[in-house]
């Protein structure tokens, strides 16, 4: 390990999110290895803080495969590198198998799942987000910015708090400091926080919010461009006003809907509850006799809207985890191919 730098001021292993969950996990013999927290991953090593501040760990070979958020307990040897378990995990997943899964990013505690008051809202693309935060297993909640811009916020804030009445909901001016106040309950001490939201919303208004300004971001992780200057790095945790940890990965905001049918499933308990009642147990509710969920469309209890949206989700997830396997097949069978391509022409070779 290298080059120990300093945070601005000492943190511990609570404020970096360290819980019971990681605590029980350290056996007998790493009662003396230093727990750290990943901050960014870089090519060919990480950004990782300890008690004692930040560290660079180079990555080795061998290594296990390590996101921004993980957890790692580090013994007396260098190599020495234990990955805890993950509380939470946001991926992109290829089907079939965990081989191929890009990590993005680990032990997220909750999603703020953003959206704004005005021709971004859409109930369905919530749905959407919400599937992929309890396919994750992290908590969300939905933040509807641009609450000034808005006549009647309330409107919406009941209309996605229809979706779940335990959901969290909460409107924002993003550009107001008191929205940090609003979100604190989320952004306390040891709270690992990510957004997720289109384009445009108010996704970095947010985080700027959040952060406090300039004063509060001297906790990120910086390096320095080939000018001298501190850039923050693509992937990062930082320190929040409140204490907590916001996680700013890009690749947040390209997740799909890939094997995701737990989440979907999940976002539309309701539906699901209704389909057990259905006559026939693989009813599609496309119109057949006894369709207890086309019964709650009728009576006005489910919105059809819903219903749809469900549909259009799991295809979604089904088509992208298909044709995940699909190319990965067809891969597997080019690389046959060449493979005896090149086994014809050595063959050849050795006849000459
Ligand atoms: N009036 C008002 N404007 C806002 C609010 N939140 C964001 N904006 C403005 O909306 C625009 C887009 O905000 P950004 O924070 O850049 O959006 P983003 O989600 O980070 O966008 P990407 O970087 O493209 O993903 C900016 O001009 C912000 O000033 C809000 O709550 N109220
Ligand atoms: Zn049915």
């Amino acid at each position: 390990m290298t080059h120990p730098n300093s945070l601005s001021t000492p943190i511990s292993l609570q404020q970096l999110g360290w819980k019971p969950v990681f605590q029980q996990q350290v056996e007998l013999d790493q009662w003396q290895d230093t727990p750290a927290r990943v901050f960014a991953v870089h090519r060919n090593r990480l950004d990782i803080v300890t008690e004692q501040g930040e560290l660079s760990l180079p990555l080795t070979p061998g290594m296990p495969r390590i996101t921004v958020g993980d957890w790692l307990l580090l013994g007396e040897q260098a190599q020495d590198v234990t990955l805890l378990e993950r509380r939470s995990l946001f991926q992109r997943k290829a089907a079939g198998t965990a081989l191929e899964a890009q990590l993005i990013a680990a032990n997220v505690d909750t999603l703020f799942i953003v959206s704004s008051l005005n021709d971004d809202f859409n109930l369905n693309r919530l749905e959407r987000y919400l599937a992929l935060a309890h396919e994750a297993e992290v908590e969300p909640v939905i933040v509807l910015t641009k609450a000034d811009l808005c006549d009647e916020p309330d409107t919406y804030v009941g209309q996605v708090q229809r979706l779940d009445p335990l959901l969290m909901v909460i409107a924002v001016n993003g550009l107001d400091s008191s929205t940090a106040e609003q979100l604190a309950p989320w952004c306390r001490s040891g709270n690992t926080v990510a957004l997720m939201g289109s384009s445009g919303v108010g996704k970095s208004t947010l985080v700027n919010t959040l952060l406090g300004g300039e004063v509060q971001s001297t906790g990120t992780i910086r390096e320095d461009d080939s000018k001298g200057r501190h850039t923050t790095t693509g992937r990062s945790l930082h320190l929040m006003q409140h204490g907590g940890l916001l996680l700013d990965t890009p690749g947040m905001r390209e997740l799909q809907l890939t094997d995701c049918e737990q989440g979907v499933n999940d976002v539309f308990a309701d539906i699901t509850e209704l389909a057990k009642q259905c006559r026939f147990g693989d009813c599609q509710h496309e119109g057949e006799p006894g369709c207890a969920v086309a019964r709650a469309i009728e009576d006005g209890t489910l919105s059809e809207r819903r219903l749809v949206s469900y549909q259009k989700l799991l295809r979604e997830q089904a088509h992208n985890s298909a044709s995940l396997a699909e190319k990965r097949s067809r891969d597997r069978d080019l690389s046959k191919m060449y493979r005896s391509v090149q086994n014809h022409h050595r063959a050849n070779k050795g006849k000459r």
